[in-house]
């Protein structure tokens, strides 16, 4: 399966409603989907189909298969624009995306597509209708019976019996003159008693009677009848979707702008109706679901799809898909149209592409709880998708075999395949360049009880004031053209482009039918109602020079392959025993270049779409096909024994299949060996990576050591001086110490000899006063006097005199510190 499971944009609690099947991405309507084996043809290409009633048992029974549908494409109407020289792009679009309009009022680009189209639908017959938004036809949406069904609703005790039809008439279905009207549908919402589990099974109350088939609706207690183009009940958002959005959706892919827009108070069902949920998709993904399958529809054409995201909240701008971009601007070119600047345009190639920049958009919106509903989008969100398309010259119609030169030669040996490219350059054609806007407002209200919810109110219902005035100024029935207030608000800013004329325009009104939001379903069904007056005169855009992404990218596409050729056409290298490993690597690098080239043509041409490529990828999900007997039997069997032409060009495409298969498990070859390459790449990156980090830890480990090292060296030598400085203090402190030694020593020398003199002279004393010895004894034998004397310790160093002692100032100080009585 090519789809993904579609995640809406808001959550939602699942439709009471049991889907009808499971829901994959996008989900087709069943009404849409083609009867053979499940596979879906185009609801674009079939919109005959659509145009039928279905029975009333079963609204949504998949239609027989339109004959028109297997009709050769070539027969879809060719739509040129005859431009004047003033068409050169009128108004800059967003970047990279200028476009041609073509101004007056009778536009020659405005083309009403013939009925008997098989693009467009069957001819004109019941409930075909003819010109404006009824070109392209209207198709029937669910029953009364549904809806009773899905609401549980007596019709007869709610007043609704008027949609006790099981088939509702086309309404609005055609208007001529070249004008159309913006269409407006009105879609009802179940009754909050359908919506929670948790309310009581009760049946509310409605306050409205409805008239689906005349499109007519009026409150149960009188006053104004409101008309409009068409009312849907129906839970289902198939039904609105075929009554409001399909046919835009084929006119953007024709190349008209179209704008779709859904309006209505908090919690009355916008974004369900716009986004849905995976059991009911809404209009967005069966729009772009119906946008491949047209692709797919029509392999005349080649496409170019882009999509972009962004929400106003609070007059602000927000790309929501870059969303920490700077600020996003509304400017206004030299034609004085309004555009959003810079906003980021994606390339999308598939269904699930888009499915998942939805998500990643809706990730970024603003919501949240009101007193009404418990996720209320708080800012308008706009969703676009840029649609550029042109003939395919190389196309052959099916039957006929793919006989178009390539447009670049290739490398001797390539298989030729049709994926060759299909515009040689210079050959580029006109390409046609629209625009779809989904547009999710945020809810009006009236008051609401939180503070931020306020403050934000207020911007959403100035916005949308300014919406209710510009309309009021474009329905204006006054003489004089009052101004318009597009400037007033981002919104109108951004709607100014399609308002004021050169798209078509739909409007799905939701309201809820209970008397509690009867006051606010009145100002949108009065808003409603004015919005369907304002004309427009769509036109077809198509542009002549090369501002469309389509033929930049081609243009960029020839460049490439210039450069290969003229890389593959570089002489062979001249080997040389001398030179040959550098030779070597010339061939190496050219090859690189060639295999670089060739990667990125392949990327560019990725990005076009085609019904073969669209086809490609869809099947690429699936497991391959064996090939069949028979067309290996057919295939083998000699050429020509077949004489039927029928039988020719089966064999023919056998061939074409085998071809294509060969061609497809080459690209997967080629797709293996670059990741292969790529993986090798990265490998040897990341080695060399690490190798580098190696490298430089190991680097900066020294460079740290280095100084580190310095450090120490530098701290060592502090250190060494230092220590220096203290050797030669402690020398000091030791020489003095020493001399200090030498003087104690001195003078201990010096008492000593004193108190031995004083001791000999004691003891001369006492001798002579005992035995009158002469005081002149000699004083050898001292010591050991001294140290015998009982009496020494009696000495008293009083008989000292210290001025006679020979004392340094040191010694004098030591004496001191000692406390010494010396002297004192
Ligand atoms: N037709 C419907 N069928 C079933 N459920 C619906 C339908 N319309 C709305 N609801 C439910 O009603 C609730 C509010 O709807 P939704 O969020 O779409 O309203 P809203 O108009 O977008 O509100 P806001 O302006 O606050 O964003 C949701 O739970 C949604 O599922």
């Amino acid at each position: 399966m090519d789809r993904m499971p579609f995640v809406p944009v808001r959550k939602h609690k699942p439709s009471s409603t049991p889907p009808t099947s499971p829901g994959p991405c996008f989900p087709r309507s069943p009404a849409l989907a083609g009867a053979a084996g499940g596979s879906f043809l185009s609801p674009l290409g079939s919109s005959t189909a659509h145009n039928r009633l279905p029975p009333a048992a079963d609204p949504f029974a998949p239609p027989a298969t339109s004959p028109a549908l297997l009709s050769p494409p070539t027969a879809a109407p060719r739509i040129r624009a005859k431009l004047t020289p003033s068409a050169a792009p009128r108004r800059k679009a967003l970047p990279g995306a200028e476009r041609a309009d073509v101004p007056g009022h009778h536009s020659p680009v405005k083309v009403r597509p013939a009925a008997s189209s098989p693009m467009l639908g069957a001819p004109n017959g019941a409930g075909a209708p003819a010109g404006g938004f009824g070109a392209f036809p209207k198709v029937t949406s669910a029953s009364l019976a549904q809806a009773q069904h899905e609401w549980g609703v007596d019709a007869a005790a709610t007043g609704m019996q008027s949609l006790q039809l099981s088939e509702r008439r086309v309404v609005n279905g055609g208007k001529g003159g070249g004008r159309d009207n913006v269409l407006v549908c009105v879609r009802v919402r179940p009754p909050a008693a359908k919506l929670t589990s948790a309310a009581p099974q009760g049946v509310d109350e409605l306050a409205w009677q409805v008239d689906e088939r005349s499109g007519k609706l009026q409150q149960h207690a009188g006053g104004p009848e409101y008309t409009f183009d068409s009312i849907v009940t129906a839970s289902r958002n198939e039904a609105v979707y075929a009554e409001a959005g399909q046919d835009l959706v084929l006119a953007a892919m024709e190349g008209f702008d179209a704008v779709i827009f859904a309006y209505g108070q908090t919690a009355s069902g916008k974004t369900y109706v716009l986004s849905g949920n995976e059991a009911n998709p809404g209009i967005i993904p069966q729009a772009v679901s119906d946008i491949f399958s047209y692709i797919r529809d029509h392999p005349e054409k080649e496409f170019l799809l882009r999509a972009s995201y962004l929400e106003i909240y609070n007059e602000t701008l927000k790309d929501l898909l870059d969303p920490t971009a700077g600020p996003v601007k509304v400017r206004q070119d030299e034609q004085k149209r309004f555009f959003v600047h810079p906003l980021r345009e994606e390339v999308v190639t598939t269904e699930a592409q888009v499915a998942a920049l939805l998500r990643r958009g809706a990730e970024n919106r603003h919501v949240g709880q009101t007193d009404f509903n418990e996720r209320s989008s708080r800012s308008h969100s706009v969703f676009q998708m840029t649609i550029e398309s042109r003939d395919d010259p190389s196309f052959a119609p099916a039957g006929s075999v793919f006989t178009s030169p390539p447009s670049t030669p290739r490398r001797p040996g390539a298989i030729q395949t049709p994926n060759t490219p299909r515009l040689a350059p210079g050959t580029d054609g006109v390409v046609r360049m629209s625009r779809l806007s989904l547009i999710d407002l945020a809810g009006s209200e009236q008051a609401t009880s939180q503070m931020e919810r306020r403050s934000e109110g207020a911007f959403i219902n100035k916005s949308l004031l300014t919406l209710e005035k510009v309309i009021a100024s474009l329905t204006s029935e006054a003489k004089q053209k009052p101004h318009v207030p597009y400037r007033d608000s981002k919104l109108t800013q951004i709607l100014q482009p399609s308002l004021s004329g050169d798209a078509r325009v739909a409007v799905i009104a939701t309201m809820n039918p209970s008397p509690a939001a009867i006051e606010e379903t009145k100002s949108t069904l009065k808003f409603a109602q004015r919005v369907k007056k304002v004309v427009l005169k769509a036109v077809q855009h198509e542009v002549v020079d090369d501002k469309a992404l389509i033929t930049k990218y081609r243009s960029h596409i020839a460049m490439l392959e210039a450069q290969l050729r003229a890389t593959l056409a570089a002489p062979p290298g001249t080997p040389s025993q001398a030179d040959l490993v550098a030779d070597h690597s010339r061939q190496q690098k050219q090859a690189d270049r060639v295999h670089d080239l060739e990667r990125q043509v392949e990327e560019f041409r990725s990005l076009f779409l085609t019904s073969q490529n669209i086809e490609k990828r869809r099947l690429s999900a699936l497991p391959p096909r064996p090939v069949s007997p028979v067309k290996m039997t057919r295939s083998s069997s000699p050429s020509g024994s077949d004489s039927t032409l029928q039988e020719r060009l089966l064999d023919l495409e056998d061939e074409l299949s085998v071809v294509r298969e060969e061609r497809d498990s080459l690209s997967d070859r080629v797709a293996q060996l670059e990741a292969e390459r790529l993986a090798a790449a990265e490998t040897s990156t990341d080695a060399r990576l690490a190798e580098l980090t190696k490298e430089n830890q190991e680097l900066l480990v020294i460079a740290r050591n280095a100084d580190v090292e310095g450090e120490l060296k530098r701290q060592e030598r502090k250190f060494e001086r230092t220590l220096e400085r203290y050797k030669v203090y402690q020398e000091g402190l030791e020489a003095t110490l020493e001399q200090e030694r030498k003087r104690v020593a001195q003078f201990e020398r010096f008492i000593l000899q004193h108190l031995a003199s004083q001791t000999d002279l004691l003891a001369g004393r006492r001798r002579s006063s005992a035995a009158h010895l002469p005081t002149s004894a000699s004083v050898t034998g001292f010591a050991p006097l001294l140290a015998e004397s009982p009496d020494l310790d009696a000495i008293s160093p009083d008989f000292v005199e210290l001025d006679d002692l020979q004392f340094s100032q040191a010694g004098r100080e030591t004496i001191k510190r000692s406390g010494s009585r010396l002297l004192l």
